[in-house]
């Protein structure tokens, strides 16, 4: 990679700017899995190493009004990054202000500090939704910046398909960024499966993150043989196929372009053909599997037998499968076979030979939730961002990085 990365920096005694991807699963205060905290480690350990005074960037959830702020703060992720590393993460609990430059201004060599969730800038002081760090505010951008000493590390790889102001804001705004170990990592094992994938090439995509994932499919259509589409995504197509889905997860705006997808892609697109319902989103709740349409009251939570199965002849052979977004609800466990079962069978096309890459938040807290993160080639931090880098998209993330 013709990039800067992080080994090309001197950063004794320097605020080094940082972004982290920690945008992991919290219910309660309580992290469910810390895999893109650890995946951060090295970089973070390095610059501590190194003599840096780290400040940590990160968002968390998706803030879109007051209300949305105490459960999406970054303060469980502070203590449980000061506990993996051995020592206490300042985390003064503010975006800006003086709280945090004073903060920042008594950080010593090999000392971080993490500043609270970027997002917490969407939403202004009056609950109005004004997007300054997701719109790439340059004001904030320039204020974050201001807050080192001109050098800024981006190892969000998970981020890295955003231009937000914490990270393309901050890369504007120092003479140097560089990418982290992680962010390293990550290109090296998808520049693999973009320039030169082993055929069969299959793509998996479920989760619920509908409206930003379903363009993506058009491209990968492209580039892949197969793609199956499951979890949360297959509803707004059982829709465009005429299919009743009763409560079902949905984006109303989105059928038609469901419907120019499958028009387009013809048997290259796979979709299921039965659900697990439930009448509540509750795993203490009677469950009930529909082949033809889900009726009203009901909502598919996880995709039924019948799919699993065409989804598992579909994988049959692939040589590369990418996987983003779980097949159902698995964090309950009545709702959790449809992934468990795929991810197995995904996992066991490895030792066959197959490059396996899964990818995303929640996919990746699935697959080791499961016990069978092992069994996949490469792990990602990334779901979106390691589709649209499939896609061959350039992720600005990526291009803010400075040049060797
Ligand atoms: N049928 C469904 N209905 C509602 N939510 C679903 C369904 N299937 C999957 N999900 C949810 O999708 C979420 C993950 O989606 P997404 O964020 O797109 O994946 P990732 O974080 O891996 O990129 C999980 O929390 C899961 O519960
Ligand atoms: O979890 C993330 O993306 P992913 O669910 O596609 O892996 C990233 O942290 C980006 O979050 P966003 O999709 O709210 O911008």
């Amino acid at each position: 990679m013709a990039k800067l990365t992080v080994k090309d920096l001197d950063l004794k005694g320097k605020k080094v700017l940082m972004r982290v991807d920690f945008n992991v699963p919290i219910k309660d205060g309580v992290i469910g899995n810390d895999n893109r905290i650890v995946a951060a480690l090295p970089t973070i350990k390095y610059v501590l190493e190194q003599g840096g005074k780290a400040i940590l960037f990160s968002h968390l959830g998706r803030v879109k009004k007051t209300e949305d702020k105490p459960g999406l703060s970054l303060a469980p992720v502070a203590k449980h990054l000061g506990d993996l590393l051995g020592q206490e993460i300042a985390f003064p609990g503010v975006t800006e202000g003086k709280n945090l430059e004073d903060a920042v201004a008594l950080l010593k060599e090999g000392q971080a500090l993490m500043v609270e969730n970027t997002r917490y800038e969407d939403v202004d002081a009056k609950g109005e939704y004004i997007k300054r760090e997701s719109g790439n505010d340059p004001v904030l951008g320039k204020y974050w910046a201001s807050l080192g000493d001109d050098v800024f590390i981006n190892d969000a790889f998970g981020t890295a398909h955003r231009a937000h102001a914490s990270n393309v804001g901050i890369a504007s705004n120092v003479a140097q960024t560089a990418a982290g170990f992680l962010m390293e990592k990550e290109i090296k094992y998808l520049d693999g499966a973009v320039n030169s994938p082993k055929r069969p090439f299959v793509a998996v995509l479920g989760g619920a993150k509908v409206s930003d994932k379903i363009e993506v499919i058009q491209n990968l259509l492209s580039k892949a043989d197969k793609v199956i589409v499951g979890g949360g995504m297959g509803y707004t197509f059982s829709a465009a196929r005429g299919l009743t889905i009763g409560n079902s997860l949905f984006e109303a705006d989105k059928v038609d372009l469901a419907k120019q997808i499958m028009a387009e892609a013809g048997d290259k697109l796979v979709l299921p053909e039965d659900s697990v319902a439930a009448q509540s989103f509750a795993n203490d709740v009677p469950t009930k599997i529909f082949a033809n349409g889900i009726p009203d009251g009901w909502m598919g939570l996880d995709i039924g037998p019948k799919t699993i199965t065409k989804f598992e002849n579909t994988l049959k052979g692939a040589k590369t499968v990418v996987w983003n977004g779980p097949m159902g609800v698995f964090e309950m466990s009545n709702f959790a076979n449809g992934t468990l079962e795929l991810g197995k069978f995904i996992g066991s096309l490895t030792a066959q030979g197959a490059a396996t890459i899964v990818g995303g938040g929640d996919s990746t807290a699935a697959v080791s939730q499961l016990g069978i993160a092992d069994q996949f080639t490469h792990i990602s931090t990334g779901g979106g961002a390691s589709l649209e880098y499939l896609e061959g998209k350039t992720l600005p993330g990526i291009a803010a990085i400075s040049d060797k």
